[in-house]
């Protein structure tokens, strides 16, 4: 196995104060301090960050952290990825000290997604409080797992296999194409990638919460906050997971957990018919704000 976690997400919004509430109000992150003032940072266990969010014009992901096991290993990755055609930067001393990390790597997957290859995470040992949320289940399994877009799912699907050493865990066939989901740890999955046309982006983000009380108990904030829901309380066929899914403030969405199936060793690959063994029933997102006159 080569990736070992999805580390961390950088993210960007044209509404700070937006996420600010939704990360540590609804979500229950914990809110800390980090490189750039303008930024918000979010922990759930040791890692300095796990979220990282910056103001932008548009939202969009700035980088989904894949991480590997040390240098040698960051090194060896970043030489199959320029033999795979695809272009590396290696990230400045500065950029990796914003990170909080020794050293990463940058570039683009086949279908256009922001990577960033790193190791060396630099621990944060004050104790993480989530007061909101019992615990967040990330121990050896990052933090949770990511859903990307890409116009060539086949070819994004066989660089994150063949490149990157991820593992096929199962597909998912809709009108729109196949659904791939892969996975790099005991977690079920990590990544998936769906066909979308225009160059890849995030659909959603799941984070997994420890007890099926902390999934209720993020429904009674989401109704509270006046959060908009996207999928209401489900089961998942592949991982089993309990889950349900908000909209983000830009409108990308997080999948709140609990139980998500583990998988120490490889299996044989399958695909699902369904999504959910029950609920998970859609609701488009919010209409945009009307334009001022
Ligand atoms: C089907 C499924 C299983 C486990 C998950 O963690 C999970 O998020 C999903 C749904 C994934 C995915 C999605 O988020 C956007 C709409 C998608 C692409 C589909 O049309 C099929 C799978 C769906
Ligand atoms: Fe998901």
């Amino acid at each position: 196995m080569s990736v070992r976690s999805l580390g961390y997400l950088r993210l960007e919004t044209p509404d700070i104060e937006g996420w600010r509430r939704f990360g540590a109000d609804f979500l229950g992150l914990m809110p800390v301090e980090g490189a750039d003032p303008e930024s918000l940072y979010f922990r759930m266990d040791d890692f300095p960050t796990r979220i990282a969010v910056a103001p932008g014009s548009q939202p969009g992901m700035t980088a989904l952290g894949l991480e590997v096991l040390d240098e040698r290993e960051l090194d060896r990755l970043a030489a199959k990825v320029e033999q795979a055609g695809i272009k590396v930067t290696v990230g400045t001393e500065a950029e990796s000290a914003a990170r909080r990390v020794t050293g990463f790597v940058r570039f683009s997957d086949p279908g256009g997604n922001p990577v960033e290859l790193f190791y060396g995470t630099v621990l944060d040992h004050v104790p993480v409080r989530t007061p909101l949320v019992s615990k967040f289940v990330t121990d050896g399994m990052g933090l949770g797992h990511a859903i990307v877009s890409a116009e060539n799912p086949k070819e994004t699907v066989d660089f994150y296999l063949g490149v990157l050493g991820f593992i096929e865990r199962n597909t998912m066939r809709s009108p729109g194409g196949t659904t791939y989901f892969m996975g790099c740890n005991p977690r079920h999955h990590t990544l998936g990638v769906t066909p979308h046309p225009g160059p890849g982006r995030l659909l959603h983000v799941m984070v997994e919460a420890a007890t099926i009380d902390d999934v209720g108990l993020a429904l009674d904030r989401a109704h509270a906050l006046e959060v908009p829901m996207m999928h209401s309380l489900g089961k998942h066929t592949n991982d089993h997971m309990v889950s349900f899914y908000v909209w983000s403030p830009e409108n990308y969405a997080v999948e709140f957990g609990w139980n998500g199936l583990q998988v120490p060793e490889p299996v044989p690959v399958y695909e699902i018919t369904e999504g959910a063994f029950w609920g998970h029933r859609f609701t488009p997102p919010p209409a945009p704000p009307a334009p001022a006159a």
